[in-house]
């Protein structure tokens, strides 16, 4: 027999005497622990006596393994603000912040062009008329909610439209190339963009007065008076040639995407097609409006800048003359289009004729590619560019001055539909990598 420790528990009037040996199997350390005051109370003893059951017990199942909870981190988020009872109406639960969300793709896919949260808003305006349909919408004129005497133009496209026609890229290109650009007087600025779950949305610039596009102006009054044609040609060379400037390349330059204020003066509208290429850079997309394409465009070689050169001589062309420089008014693919069979315009002053031989020069070597050039040939003589940019010209008071003598016209006259129909259906745009 060992040794016999006897203790008398509390709230116990009996003693019990137990074999140290056969405790020590029983409660295990525990109660060896107890042993060294002598003193313990009893619910101590319990605990202790718990505790080293559940050791004993977790060595035969492992798998037991003490729960661990993670620690909720504190919210970093400034506490609510606190409001009286009275404002309870006037109080706004603060937006939940876009961590909280996942952005459903198709809000994603325009961003972060087209923002989906924005001050300004569709909100923010009242649509007045429309101005005129793009490939993926509506263009409106609207006026903002609190000025109703600022007019600006909301470009709504429709995203589904997007998507099938596989323009993203395309369409999220023209907004950031917009926003991007520093302002000019003769370039429709970009002010906001923003996104809805259907719609995507452009503020852009509207013209004071706008008497439309060059495209109807043209075909209300005729060919422009060659005074005319100076001014707004040396507004449109002077926008060409500050996005050239910029590092961005137009690639759509057409009577369709200028629009006029109501002293006349230029805006350039619709950057669809315009892309950022460093001058001296080239690239090789086929893509442009058919009749407006140079050659360089249409051959599938690459190309630069200059090709914009090209596209505004046809411009220039068709106001004075109503045709088209080159018989393409049938062409419905760029590997149609013939660069034969010009003839100089006749019944038009010899500097112009003489501009019109230099910008529509199929070779290279004797076209006239550069603002350089253009700013210092005789039809621009009489031109300061510099108030050119001040607006100290006024277009309008020269339209509707025609002196071009329309019986010079030939065959390839186009008559209001011909011309309309060749402008709606030819454009022939396509992307591929290259774009
Ligand atoms: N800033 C503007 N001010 C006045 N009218 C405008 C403006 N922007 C566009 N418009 C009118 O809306 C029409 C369509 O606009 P725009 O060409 O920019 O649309 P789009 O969707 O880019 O068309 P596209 O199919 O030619 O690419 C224009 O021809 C013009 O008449």
């Amino acid at each position: 027999m060992g040794n016999v420790a006897t203790r008398k528990r509390p709230g116990c009037h009996h003693t019990t005497v137990r074999n140290e040996e056969n405790n020590d199997e029983e409660d295990g350390p525990a109660r060896k622990r107890l042993r060294i005051g002598e003193t313990h109370i009893e619910n101590e003893y319990q605990k202790l006596a718990f505790k080293s059951r559940l050791q004993k017990l977790k060595k035969c199942r492992p798998h037991l393994k003490r729960r661990t909870y993670k620690v909720e981190e504190a919210d970093p988020r400034p506490p609510l603000p606190r409001f009286i009872v009275d404002d309870y109406d006037n109080y706004e639960k603060p937006e939940p912040t876009r961590k909280e969300f996942a952005i459903p793709w198709f809000e994603h896919l325009f961003l972060p062009e087209f923002p989906t949260r924005s001050v300004i808003n569709e909100k923010s305006f009242i649509l007045e008329r429309q101005l005129g349909r793009g490939s993926f919408g509506v263009v409106y004129c609207a006026s903002a909610i609190h000025d109703s005497e600022r007019k600006f133009a909301i470009k709504m496209q429709e995203k589904r439209e997007i998507i099938s026609k596989r323009a993203v890229l395309q369409v999220k290109r023209e907004a950031s190339i917009q926003r991007l650009l520093p302002a000019h007087p003769f370039i429709a600025r970009t002010y906001s963009t923003w996104q809805t779950r259907t719609h995507l949305y452009s503020l852009l610039q509207y013209p004071t007065g706008s008497t439309g596009d060059l495209f109807s102006v043209w075909r209300q009054r005729g060919s422009l008076s060659e005074a005319a044609i100076r001014l707004i040609g040396a507004e449109l060379a002077s926008a060409i040639d500050f996005l050239h400037r910029n590092d961005v390349i137009y690639r759509d330059v057409k009577l369709e995407n200028v629009v006029l204020d109501q002293w006349g003066h230029a805006l350039l509208i619709d950057f669809g097609l315009a892309k950022k290429l460093k001058q001296g850079s080239s690239t090789g997309t086929i893509c442009g409006t058919l009749q407006y394409m140079s050659p360089d465009v249409a051959s599938g070689h690459t190309y630069s800048h200059y090709v914009d050169w090209w596209s505004l001589g046809v411009l220039l062309h068709i106001l004075l003359t109503g045709i088209y420089p080159y018989p393409n008014s049938e062409a419905t693919h760029h590997a149609n289009l013939k660069f034969i069979d010009y003839s100089t315009p006749i019944g038009c002053s010899r500097e112009f004729a003489n501009l019109m031989d230099r910008m529509l020069a199929v070779s290279q070597t004797h076209r006239l590619c550069s603002f350089t050039v253009l700013h210092a040939h005789p039809f621009f003589r009489t031109i300061n560019f510099s108030k050119i940019e001040q607006k100290d010209y006024t277009p309008a008071s020269e339209i509707g001055n025609a002196e071009y003598d329309t019986y010079h016209q030939n065959d390839e006259t186009l008559d209001d539909t011909l011309f309309k129909e060749n402008y709606e259906f030819d454009r022939f745009d396509y992307f591929n990598d290259r774009f």
